[in-house]
C-alpha cells in the first residue's frame, strides 16, 4: 500500500471508531478482510489510527472536522506535511482537497490550551486540579506514543547481560532510572514477542512505572504475599522475582488469570491463584496488593480511547469500588501486616482521597510509603500507597 492508501484506511477506520466501536476490533477486522496488506501496513495504519484517537480534539482543530479525513488532515498538518501530496485522489488516495478544506485554518500554537493539549472535556477540572502546574506538560506527554519498556526478570539473569542478549535478537534497549529491572526498548520492539529472551522467560513486557510500584512493596523473607486484583499477573510476577516471599494471586475475573500459571513458569516463579472459598481459607497474608480498577487516565497513550469515553458518572462507580475493594482486602491483612493500593491514574479522587478516606474509616492504620509517577516520569502515570495494620 502506498503512503495515502494507508492514510485512507485510516480515515475510514476513524469513521467507524468515532459510531462507536472499539479501535482494536476495527483493526483486527480490516487486517482480516484486507489480506494484501502486508505487516508494515497493518502497523502503519495502526500507528495512524492511534494517533489520531491521542490527538482527536487538536488534529480535528486543524483539519477542520472531527470526521475520519478531517483527523488524517489534521495529522498531516501537525506534523508539517503538505496534504496535497497525500490527498491526491490517485490510486488508493483520499480524495484532493476541496476549497473548503483548503482555507487556511488555525495553527497548532494558536488553538486554545485544551485542545492544543487534547485534554478531554469532561474530565478537565479534575486533571487540572490533580495535576496542578504539570497539567500542560503531562497533558502534552499524553498526546504522544507510549514507550516501550521491559521487565528484567532478575532470577534468570541481570538487566545488563538481558540487554546484551536482546542486542543479538536485534533489539536494542537501555536502561531506566524508574526502576532497575527496566529496559527500555529503543529499537525492535516488534520483535520482542518472536525474541528467544521472551520465550525463555528473561523479560515480559510491563510498564517502568509498573515495575516500579512493584519495586515499593515490602517483602520480608517468608512473607505470604496476595495480589488481590491480579489481573494477567504483572504485578505479582514482578514481586515474586524478587525472591524470598510465597506469592498468591486473586482477580474478581478469574479468566484474566487464565495464563499467568504459564507465565509464572516460564518466569521460574512459583504463583497460586486463588478464588473467593480459598481466599478466605489463606488468609491472612502479610501484605495485600490492591492493583485497583480505575480511569486508566495515566496509560492514555497506550489506551487513548478512554481518555474521551471516560464520565465523572464512571469515575464515580470506580471510587465506590476502590473504597470497596480496599475495605474488603484491609481483612485479609494480617496484624502487622500491609496493605498496598495502586492505580495507573493520574486523578487525586482515585488516589490520595482514597487513602485518605480509609485511614479516616480504619483507626491504627498507618501511612507507611507514597508515590505519584507521572508521564514525566517517563512511563505511565501511577500512585501508589502502602499502609500497616496496627499489630
Ligand atoms: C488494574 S487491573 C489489574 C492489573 C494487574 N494487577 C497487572 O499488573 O497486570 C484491575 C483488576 O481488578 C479486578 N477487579 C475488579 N473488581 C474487583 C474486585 N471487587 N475484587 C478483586 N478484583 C477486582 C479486575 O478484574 C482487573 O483484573
Amino acid at each position: 500500500m502506498t503512503p495515502a492508501a494507508r492514510i485512507a484506511a485510516a480515515a475510514e477506520l476513524l469513521d467507524a471508531w468515532r459510531a462507536g466501536a472499539p479501535a482494536e476490533k476495527l483493526l483486527t477486522t480490516w487486517a482480516r478482510q484486507n489480506r494484501f496488506a502486508g505487516s508494515k501496513d497493518r502497523a502503519a495504519i495502526r500507528d495512524h489510527v492511534y494517533d489520531a484517537i491521542r490527538c482527536l480534539r487538536s488534529f480535528a482543530a486543524l483539519g477542520g472536522a472531527a470526521t475520519g479525513r478531517g483527523l488524517m488532515l489534521g495529522m498531516l498538518r501537525a506534523a508539517g506535511t503538505d496534504p496535497d501530496t497525500v490527498f491526491t485522489g490517485l490510486g488508493h488516495a483520499p480524495a484532493p482537497l476541496v476549497p473548503e478544506e483548503r482555507a487556511p485554518g488555525p495553527a497548532l500554537a494558536d488553538l486554545a490550551e485544551p485542545v492544543a493539549c487534547d485534554c478531554p472535556e469532561a474530565l478537565e477540572g479534575l486533571l487540572r486540579e490533580s495535576l496542578g502546574a504539570d497539567f500542560r506538560p503531562v497533558m502534552e506527554r499524553l498526546r504522544q506514543r507510549a514507550p516501550v519498556f521491559l521487565r528484567v526478570n532478575i532470577r534468570l539473569g541481570d538487566p545488563a547481560s538481558v540487554a546484551v542478549r536482546l542486542a543479538g535478537e536485534g533489539i536494542e534497549t537501555r536502561a531506566h532510572a524508574l526502576s532497575p529491572t527496566a529496559l527500555e526498548v529503543v529499537a525492535g520492539a516488534r520483535r520482542v514477542h518472536l525474541s528467544r529472551a521472551f520465550a525463555e522467560g528473561l523479560v515480559e513486557l510491563q510498564d517502568a512505572a509498573s515495575q516500579a510500584v512493584a519495586d515499593m512493596m515490602p517483602l520480608a523473607e517468608g512473607a505470604r504475599v496476595l495480589d488481590y486484583c491480579a489481573g494477567g499477573g504483572g504485578k505479582t510476577l514482578a514481586m515474586a522475582a524478587r525472591g524470598g516471599a510465597r506469592h498468591f494471586a486473586h482477580d474478581a475475573a478469574p479468566q484474566r488469570m487464565r495464563d499467568l500459571p504459564a507465565r509464572a513458569e516460564r518466569a521460574g516463579v512459583a504463583v497460586q491463584c486463588l478464588g473467593g472459598t480459598a481466599l478466605g481459607e489463606a488468609a491472612p497474608f502479610d501484605l495485600v496488593l490492591c492493583d485497583v480498577p480505575c480511569s486508566g487516565s495515566g496509560a492514555w497513550r497506550r489506551s487513548p480511547e478512554a481518555k474521551w469515553r471516560t464520565t465523572p458518572a464512571d469515575l464515580d462507580r470506580l471510587t465506590a469500588l476502590q473504597e470497596e475493594i480496599l475495605d474488603r482486602a484491609a481483612g485479609l491483612v494480617a496484624p502487622g501486616g500491609h496493605l498496598a493500593y495502586a492505580t495507573c491514574s493520574l486523578l487525586a479522587a482515585e488516589n490520595g482521597a482514597r487513602i485518605g478516606r480509609f485511614l479516616d474509616a480504619f483507626p491504627g492504620w498507618v501511612l507507611r510509603s507514597e508515590r505519584r509517577l507521572t508521564p514525566l516520569d517517563g512511563g505511565d502515570g501511577f500512585y501508589a500507597a502502602v499502609m500497616r495494620r496496627p499489630g
